[in-house]
């Protein structure tokens, strides 16, 4: 009998103690069909998401979701290396813990990645019905003027660069992250561009991105900067 394929979802939270059981409820719901683990990073949130994680590993089954957690923020890229170390699964999921990337979408990424044999299903807001939902104009300008920005400078053939819900092979994750500096959120482009850099075959799927319903984004100026000196380094490095 073939082998059944093992989807590992790292999921990194800050503060999520209102939507993870949400969103683990829904990857549950959707993914029922399918060999998968749940790896969730918190790093150290001072709303209690660690105990809520918990309970819901009591629910589920501790094997099928795994607490691997920081004493505090370390910040975003990091927190995906860190829990990539336990994955245990043949391709690695990246997802947001709001809501923001739902569920419903990861047997497309699923199916695109059987089809094509890619190595990397990332979801994209900026092709046909594809969207962000809920931002407001600032935000939906500061995304879009990210994107352009980088686009036009580092030509990836890739739609939508900032984004952040992926599927890879864990194998061509483990080797793209080895060559990867950033630790904030500017961590997904350069793991994008990285990847086209090396030729890995890379397909999208269309998704509507809708703004968080609890808490807050962890996005600030900070990460802007980090954000401009990220492209500068991949525009002088790749
Ligand atoms: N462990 C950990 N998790 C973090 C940290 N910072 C943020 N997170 C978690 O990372 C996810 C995304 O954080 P948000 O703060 O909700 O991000 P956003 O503003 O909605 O930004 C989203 O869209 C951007 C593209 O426009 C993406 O670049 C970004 O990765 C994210 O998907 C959430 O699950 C949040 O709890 C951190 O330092 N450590």
């Amino acid at each position: 009998m073939e082998k059944k394929n093992k989807y590992s979802i790292i999921i990194p939270t800050y503060n999520e103690r209102l939507n993870i059981a949400i969103v683990i409820y829904l990857i549950f719901k959707y993914l029922r069909e399918f060999d998968f683990e749940i790896i969730i990073v918190d790093d150290g949130s001072p709303d209690g998401t660690q105990d809520i994680i918990q309970q819901l590993r009591q629910v589920y089954g501790e094997e099928r979701i795994l607490l691997r957690a920081r004493p505090k923020k370390l910040g975003l890229g990091t927190a995906y290396c860190h829990g990539l170390r336990y994955a245990s699964g043949d391709f690695v999921v990246i997802m947001d813990a709001d809501l923001s990337h739902h569920p419903k979408y990861l047997p497309s990424f699923i199916r695109k990645q059987i089809e094509t044999g890619a190595s990397i299903v990332t979801g994209t807001r900026y092709v046909k019905n594809g969207g962000v939902h809920g931002w407001n104009l600032l935000r939906k300008l500061t995304s879009r003027g990210a994107n352009v920005l980088a686009q036009t400078l580092l030509w990836p053939g890739v739609s939508d660069l900032t984004g952040s819900f992926r599927l890879y092979k864990k194998s061509v994750l483990e080797d793209i992250i080895s060559s990867v500096v950033s630790k904030g959120y500017v961590f997904q482009m350069e793991m994008i561009v990285r990847a086209t850099r090396k030729g890995y075959h890379i397909e999208e799927v269309p998704i509507t991105f809708v703004d968080r319903v609890f808490g807050s984004s962890k996005l600030g100026g900070s990460e802007i900067v980090e954000y401009l000196k990220g492209l500068i380094y991949l525009l002088l490095t790749t």
